[in-house]
């Protein structure tokens, strides 16, 4: 529920217009849908690509029954009730190498993990716990019969889904993919995202600064984010705080792309003509959010082209990237469950400043301190233009909306980076 106490003082940070980060994830995932394209990839140019269809298995993995352990396959019924039975060793099967003859009473074939059972055994003992002399093998008793088996069919059977439309191809799929021996999969097409940034103060790198310059730091985060993200990327530069040319920056992206990303100039100073554009060319979802950093977010449509507005202050454009615009990009990008990075509880080792009125994000260093418990420090500074609390943190200490500040020893919610940032 959004939070709209008229009485906000400078003890707290209630804003009566901003939504809460819950309102603003669900309206921004609701207003965006799978694009529309797909392709056909090999196996190995899939990874970070979402599933168009599902994948049915149209065999069993493993496709045969197959050795657990290295050492001797036999029958269950040859296994002593009491002391030891001798079995004759008749051959060896190797993993790609079966033996290919059946095994008769009193008969057992040396065997190597991974080797198809031979037909007629149904159990494999392991070979430690054996004694071998000329060829003949002493089992003695506690075995089970089928034991150090791996039934054929044990990871997946035949007319298995074996992973949803709308799946993330990672790393562990593709090696699944491929354990079903399949050579393409059909995927949605790259998501198109055009990105740049706004402000007469934001100086080329390689350039000296002029007086009151910086350097473009947002654009190297975010298309840091993106590429993690897999898009195809339109990074069109910076454009400058002039209404004409943000104007044409932001028809052309409405040409081109899915998705356009912008940050700065979304704030209520003069030079602040984003949200104003956006109103002009399309329609505005929301453009406030109770979050510390990243209040100022413009969420809305031009055409068929989502636009996403970032503050300019580099930690709520990273902020806001992680929170708001990650989980619509998926969505977009055909993901069907799009999981919220995990939070968890851990104790903090620092004092945290906060007033109720927004959830905020400060930056923390996550490790495990001697005791072995996993605790949480917060970078030295948390202003929304420190960019070094962002590169020495591992993850968001989470504050929620209404909470005061934080002892030192106290129970806080962390969320990990993931990589992501
Ligand atoms: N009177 C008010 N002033 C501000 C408010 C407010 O509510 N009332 N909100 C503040 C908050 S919170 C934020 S966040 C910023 C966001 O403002 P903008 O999105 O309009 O961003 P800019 O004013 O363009 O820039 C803010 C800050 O960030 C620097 N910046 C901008 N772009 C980049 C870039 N690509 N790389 C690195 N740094 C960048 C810029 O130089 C400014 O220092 O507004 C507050 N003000
Ligand atoms: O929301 Mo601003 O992002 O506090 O710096």
């Amino acid at each position: 529920m959004a939070h709209t106490s008229p009485l906000s003082s400078c003890r707290d940070d209630h804003d009566p217009d901003a939504l809460t980060l819950e309102q603003a994830r669900t309206r921004a995932l609701a207003q965006v849908s799978p694009i529309r394209g797909r392709e056909c990839l090999m196996l190995r140019l899939a990874l970070g690509r979402v599933l168009a269809e599902p994948v049915i298995a149209g065999a069993p993995v493993p496709a045969h029954d197959n050795a657990a352990m290295d050492g001797y396959a036999l029958a269950g019924a040859d296994l002593p009730r009491q002391g030891k039975a001798v079995l004759d060793v008749i051959g060896t099967a190797w993993a790609g190498r079966p033996f290919m003859n059946a095994i008769g009473q009193g008969q057992c074939v040396r065997i190597m993990t991974g080797a198809m059972i031979p037909s007629g055994c149904d159990t494999v003992i392991m070979q430690e716990h054996v004694e071998v002399q000329d060829q003949r093998v002493h089992v003695g008793t506690g075995h089970r019969p089928g034991e150090n088996i791996r039934p054929a069919g044990e990871d997946i059977h035949t007319g298995q889904t074996v992973l949803a439309a709308g799946t993330l191809i990672t790393p562990a799929r593709l090696g699944l993919l491929a354990s079903l021996g399949r050579v393409e999969v059909s995927v949605h097409r790259r998501l198109r995202v055009a990105l740049f940034s706004t402000g007469d103060e934001l100086t080329a790198l390689g350039k000296p600064l002029p007086p009151g310059g910086i350097h473009d730091s947002n654009r190297h985060t975010l298309s840091g984010m993106l590429t993690r993200l897999g898009v195809e990327l339109i990074d069109m530069g910076v454009v400058r705080d002039e209404p004409r040319h943000l104007r044409e920056a932001f028809e052309e992206a409405a040409r081109c792309a899915d998705v356009l990303i912008t940050t700065g100039g979304v704030s209520v100073g003069e030079a602040d003509f984003v949200r104003d554009l956006l109103g002009e060319l399309g329609r505005i979802s929301f453009w406030k959010v109770a979050i510390k950093p990243g209040r100022p977010m413009a969420f809305g449509h031009m055409g068929q082209t989502v636009f996403m507005g970032l503050p300019g202050n580099p930690v709520s454009a990273a902020v806001t990237f992680y929170q708001i615009v990650q989980p619509a990009l998926r969505r977009m990008m055909g993901e069907i469950e799009v999981s919220l990075p995990p939070c968890f509880p851990v104790r903090c080792l620092s004092d945290l400043k906060k007033r109720p009125g927004r959830m905020e994000f400060q930056r923390g260093v996550l490790s495990q301190a001697d005791d072995g418990e996993w605790v949480v420090r917060a970078t030295s500074s948390q202003g929304s233009g420190i960019l070094s609390s962002m590169s020495e943190a591992n993850c968001f200490i989470v504050l929620e909306l209404e909470q005061g500040p934080v002892a030192a020893g106290d129970l806080v919610k962390v969320q990990p980076f993931q990589g992501l940032i």
